[in-house]
């Protein structure tokens, strides 16, 4: 039987105390415990009743601006996850999600109802706070997008498929091609209109995917290579031996888009898994059918 992930609770496995939901940060200390490394954690409690774990990633060589919040972690294992709702967020003692999280997390729908645990540092008295009383003048996705634009964690479908001379000619290693689409197809990119997807396989020939999820306020946005590396960690891929065990990616983005991976993609992997093969396809949208 497949290991249980270590990241995502089942809603029986997550009860509380009295079945309350609110009071998920009771699994904190648990996590902490198995991520000594890691400094921050964050549960979130999705609509299944499932919760899932995030911890912040750090990519020692890199610049800061790289490494994946906590926070994010959770709603990219929301997404991969298929789970469309994020009702609770708690962070690990005394912290509170940060101003680039608070921005980060609008892009899900009702975003200012979301709540978030709070407590002391011992991760006692718990209170709770909407996301909108953390975050009070913020910069929303509703002043930009249409009510019926999928939003972040919705399900979408970008109508994506591969172009160019290259686009027919099977890839060596045939599961990957189509797995990138597949990831793009998901990419969540309504400012620039340029999503993305990832595909990673490790020694092993497991294949792990992520896509690109954007902010409105840009710089928040999670690339899709950090997706892709959250579905890695989330189901064990590289076991104790971590990233270096990546041995081919590929990149699935439009040709000529105004918002391009392909260079920070090829310097993020480059500098986690040197021995990673690293190849990019693109893709344009299929014609409107009428
Ligand atoms: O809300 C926050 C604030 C910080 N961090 C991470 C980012 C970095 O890895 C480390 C120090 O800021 O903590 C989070 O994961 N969430
Ligand atoms: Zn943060």
């Amino acid at each position: 039987m497949a290991q249980p992930s270590k990241f995502v609770f089942t809603r029986e496995e997550a009860k509380s105390p009295g079945d309350n939901p609110i009071k998920i940060s009771f699994l904190i200390p648990l996590i902490r415990k198995r991520f000594s490394t890691y400094k921050v954690v964050a549960l979130g409690f999705g609509s299944s009743g499932r919760v899932f774990v995030g911890v912040n990633v750090e990519f020692p060589g890199l610049p800061l601006h790289h490494s994946i919040h906590a926070e994010q972690f959770v709603v990219a294992n929301l997404a991969l996850n298929s789970d469309n709702k994020l009702n609770y967020l708690a962070v690990s003692p005394p912290e509170a999600p940060c101003g680039h999280c608070r921005q980060f997390l609008q892009e899900i729908r009702e975003a200012p109802k979301m709540k978030i645990i709070l407590s002391d540092e011992n991760g006692d008295n718990l209170s709770i706070a909407s996301l909108e009383s953390l975050l009070p003048r913020r910069l929303s996705p509703d002043s930009q997008l249409p009510k019926d634009v999928p939003r972040l964690l919705e399900p979408r479908y970008n109508n994506l498929t591969l172009s160019g001379p290259d686009s027919h000619v099977p890839y060596r290693y045939p599961d990957l091609k189509p797995a990138g689409l597949v990831a793009a197809n998901r990419s969540y990119a309504p400012y620039s209109k340029c999503p993305s997807g990832v595909a990673l396989v490790d020694r092993q020939g497991i294949v792990y995917k992520g896509w690109y999820m954007e902010s409105v306020a840009y710089n928040p946005s999670l690339g899709p290579v950090q997706a892709a590396l959250v579905d890695y960690m989330v189901r064990g891929g590289g076991g104790d031996r971590g990233f270096a065990d990546i041995v081919r990616a590929v990149l699935v983005e439009k040709k000529d888009a105004e918002v391009r991976q392909e260079q920070t993609a090829r310097m993020l992997l480059e500098t986690i898994a040197p021995n990673c093969e690293f190849k990019v396809f693109h893709c344009c949208e299929n014609p409107k059918e009428n």
